[in-house]
């Protein structure tokens, strides 16, 4: 039993044992199954978390770049609507208060819209809000009382100051006598009229322009209107803007009609029934001196100032010791505008597009000055460089022998001639010099380069020199007294300057006439607002906050212009010499220094050791005469080049007879071509003493002698092979014998042929109308001079004075007047 018990317990513990081994078992296995649960758990944790920031950063990424796109397009949008507002409101009815200014409507172009505010959208910069009126819509407002005659104060400054003044009526109606918009000087109509009103303005009249209806209703109004009143303005509102009729209503009802404009205000945030569900920022009402400004401009002042009224009290009673100030026309209540030149602003820039104006304004303070300052005090120097001859009445005509006694010198119609304009500003320059040296200032000058950029648009040696020239004029004019002032309807003439900081920054005063533009400073429009015979005078370079608006006399009044200028000149102190007039399109006449009249030198008379021939004029201020020195030295022989006959018989003459007019000489006059024999005829009438030689005897081997001899050679290109030799001999051995020739041939490869190629024997040129590249073979450096032929000028070379050619005036000898 015993036994038997044992056994079954130890079969059982056996039993347990094993259960208990498989029980282990089972829950080794289960916590390793629940390890890896839990290590796949944590990974798809960490692999969610991955997926979630990339996923946010994607989105960022996408949400940026979507939100640039539409910035982008945004402001781009807005550019186009800025634009768009620029033009549908321009000047006056557009501009924000602080660049404001009454604005001259274009002629022909309907009104525009007009500005209440601003629209912010997004982050764009604000763009105006804009609403119409004149022509368009009447207005309805509604709100507080105050901000709504503000925005209407506002809306009508710049509906007057964007029309000609008197082109619209203003009537107020005002029962509270609240005289809200006073300064803008409208007619107001007082409590119990509102019904004679509406009948005025309910009948058909006939009327020019706009009447701007500004109803301020009361409680008592609405309540006191009749049936038949509002019918009336019912009537009004639809068929009023027909007939210039616009009402802007506060406290009264309108009917629904697509003519009226309801603006609702909120605080300054105001809903433009046109502007949709768009905030309106209101602008700030407008400053009172504003309004004052443009009811002074409805109600006309004073007529503008004459030139006569800018005469002084006494003439030339002013001393430039300190500057130059003289008034050029006067602002809108009658008092003069005077313009100051001296260390500040010390040099003037006008302009203005053609037509606005400028020349008057020149003349108009030209004439201003000189009554006030003689001509120990001023000196002028005008240049004209546009085709005209506006400087011109300051010097002696036939009509008129008075001339303005502080005009040194005058350049008319010298577009063509920019060598002139050079040598003005050479002059100048050298007198900066010599009045730096003497500590001599006075006369204070001023010169006046009209339309200047013909001068410095060149591209070439002459510009160049100009430019550097004006530079230093600018720079250092002021100490010793001069001044310039540059003026020019050229607007890429001005913006040339700014390219040239050195040259524009002296310029401080600015005058810019109607429409100038580039004169002011870029964000400065009074240019583009003032009416016609206006002017801006800015002494600030241009800068916005410094303009004077001044109103411009009629310098065309030629009568007191003529009265005024005899007596100054009347008035010149002895020893004023008449000003140099140099016009562009005259032909000097050889002096008659140059010319062998009267007693003619004996042939026993001295010769000089190198008399010269006068060729012509130079292009320059004191008009002295270009001269081919004749020395004995080989080389000293002349040839006028080119096709234009009676130019080179006018060289050939003036050489001869300004050296018969030296001393003794003899010419040998050879004319080869009969359609110039009468020019040479005429020469050998009015020399002392001449030989003459046609084709039947042309020879070149004159006798020698002992007074100088020249043989003046008229188209001895057709002398031909059989006279070559003696033609060359005497070209090289004449002049040291003191025979000369002076001869024409009409083209370079002519003259080639009679020197065999070889060009020493000539050592001066005249071309006249050969072109540069032509005159290589007989010019030092490779590719010929710069020179494009122009009729009545010459390109003059002698290779023992010259660097370079000089341009010369052939003078008119031959002519029918001589
Ligand atoms: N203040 C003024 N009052 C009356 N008429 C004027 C006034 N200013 C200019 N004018 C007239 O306007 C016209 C053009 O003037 P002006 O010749 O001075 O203009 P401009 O700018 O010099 O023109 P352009 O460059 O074409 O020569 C002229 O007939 C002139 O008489």
């Amino acid at each position: 039993m015993v036994s038997h018990r044992n056994a079954l317990v130890a079969a059982i513990r056996q039993e347990l044992a094993e259960a208990r081994g498989t029980a282990r078992a089972v829950l080794a296995a289960a916590e390793s199954a629940r390890g890896e649960a839990q290590q796949r758990r944590r990974l798809v944790r960490e692999a969610y978390a991955t997926c979630l920031s990339q996923l946010a950063a994607a989105r960022e990424t996408s949400r940026q770049d979507i939100q640039q796109r539409y910035h982008g397009e945004a402001n781009r949008l807005a550019g186009h609507l800025r634009g768009l507002a620029t033009m549908s409101a321009a000047g006056a009815a557009g501009a924000p208060w602080r660049l404001w200014a009454p604005s001259e409507p274009e002629p022909g172009r309907p009104p525009g819209l007009l500005r209440i505010g601003t629209i912010s959208f997004d982050e764009t910069a604000a763009l105006p809000a804009l609403i119409p009126l004149l022509d368009h819509a009447h207005l309805h407002l509604s709100g507080p009382t105050a901000t709504l005659d503000e925005v209407i104060t506002g809306l009508l400054l710049r509906a007057l100051g964007s029309t000609r003044p008197g082109d619209v009526e203003l009537i107020v109606y005002d029962p509270e006598q609240r005289g809200a918009f006073a300064p803008l000087g409208p007619r107001f109509v007082g409590p119990g009229e509102f019904g004679t009103l509406l009948e005025e303005l309910g009948r058909p009249e006939d009327q020019h322009g706009w009447r701007l209806v500004v109803l301020l209703a009361d409680r008592a109004t609405a309540d006191e209107m009749s049936r038949g009143q509002r019918a009336l303005l019912d009537r009004i509102t639809r068929a009023g803007i027909g007939r210039g009729v616009h009402l802007v209503v506060r406290g009264l009802e309108l009917p629904d009609h697509p003519a009226v404009e309801r603006i609702t205000v909120r605080e300054r945030v105001a809903s433009c029934a046109s502007l949709g569900r768009l905030d309106v920022h209101l602008d700030p009402p407008p400053p009172a001196a504003l309004c004052r400004e443009v009811a002074t401009r409805q109600t006309p002042g004073p007529p503008p100032a004459r030139l006569a009224d800018l005469e002084p009290a006494v003439l030339w009673a002013e001393t430039a010791r300190h500057g130059l100030a003289a008034p050029v026309g006067d602002s809108t209540d009658g008092t003069l505008v005077d313009v100051a030149l001296s260390d500040e602003p010390p040099h003037a820039l006008i302009g203005g597009p053609p037509g606005s104006g400028k020349t008057n304004l020149i003349h108009t303070w030209l004439g201003s000055l000189t009554a006030r300052y003689g001509p120990g005090e001023l000196a002028l120097y005008l240049l004209d460089f546009s085709d005209s001859a506006s400087f011109a009445r300051y010097t002696p005509s036939l009509r008129d022998p008075s001339w303005l006694p502080q005009a040194r010198l005058a350049g008319i119609n010298v577009a063509k001639d920019r060598e002139f304009g050079l040598a003005v500003l050479r002059h100048l320059g050298e007198e900066l010099r010599a009045r730096a040296a003497r500590y001599v200032p006075r006369p204070r000058i001023v010169a006046v380069l009209d339309e200047f950029p013909v001068l410095l648009d060149g591209r070439d040696g002459i510009a160049d020199e100009a430019t550097g020239l004006l530079e230093d004029l600018a720079r250092r004019g002021p100490s010793q007294e001069i001044h310039l002032i540059l003026a020019t309807g050229s607007v890429a003439g001005i913006q040339a300057l700014w390219g040239r900081p050195a040259l524009i920054a002296p310029f401080t005063l600015r005058i810019a006439l109607p429409k100038a533009r580039r004169v002011l400073a870029d964000d400065n429009l009074a240019a583009s607002v003032i009416p016609h015979h206006h002017a801006v005078v800015n002494t600030a370079s241009g800068l916005a906050g410094s303009n004077r608006i001044v109103r411009l006399p009629d310098a065309g009044d030629l009568t007191t212009w003529r009265a005024t200028q005899r007596r100054l000149w009347r008035s010149r102190p002895p020893g004023c010499e008449e000003p140099r007039l140099f016009d562009g399109t005259a032909v000097p006449r050889l002096p008659s220094a140059y010319r062998p009249s009267g007693r003619v030198p004996a042939a026993d008379a001295p010769v000089g050791s190198s008399p010269g021939a006068v060729l012509g004029e130079r292009i320059d201020v004191s008009a002295r005469p270009a001269r081919l020195r004749l020395g004995r030295m080989p080389g000293r022989n002349l040839a006028v080049l080119g096709t234009r006959a009676g130019e080179a018989c006018d060289v050939l003459a003036a050489a001869a007879l300004s050296l018969a007019a030296q001393g003794p000489a003899h010419f040998s006059i050879v004319c080869l071509e009969p359609g110039v024999e009468r020019a040479a005829a005429r020469l050998v009438a009015e020399l002392p003493a001449a030989d003459w030689y046609d084709s039947s005897d042309v020879h070149f081997d004159p006798p020698a002698s002992d007074i100088p001899r020249y043989v003046i050679g008229y188209a001895l290109d057709a002398a031909g092979p059989p006279h070559r030799p003696a033609l060359r001999a005497l070209l090289d051995n004449g002049p040291e014998r003191r025979t000369h020739v002076l001869g024409w041939w009409r083209t370079v490869a002519r003259l080639r042929e009679d020197l065999a190629g070889r060009f020493d024997p000539v050592g001066a040129w005249v071309a006249l109308d050969v072109h540069g590249s032509e005159l290589a073979p007989l010019y030092p450096l490779p590719g010929g001079p710069l020179w494009q032929p122009r009729p009545r000028r010459a390109l003059f070379f002698d290779r023992s004075v010259h660097r370079t050619p000089e341009v010369i005036i052939p003078y008119e000898v031959n002519s029918d007047h001589t």
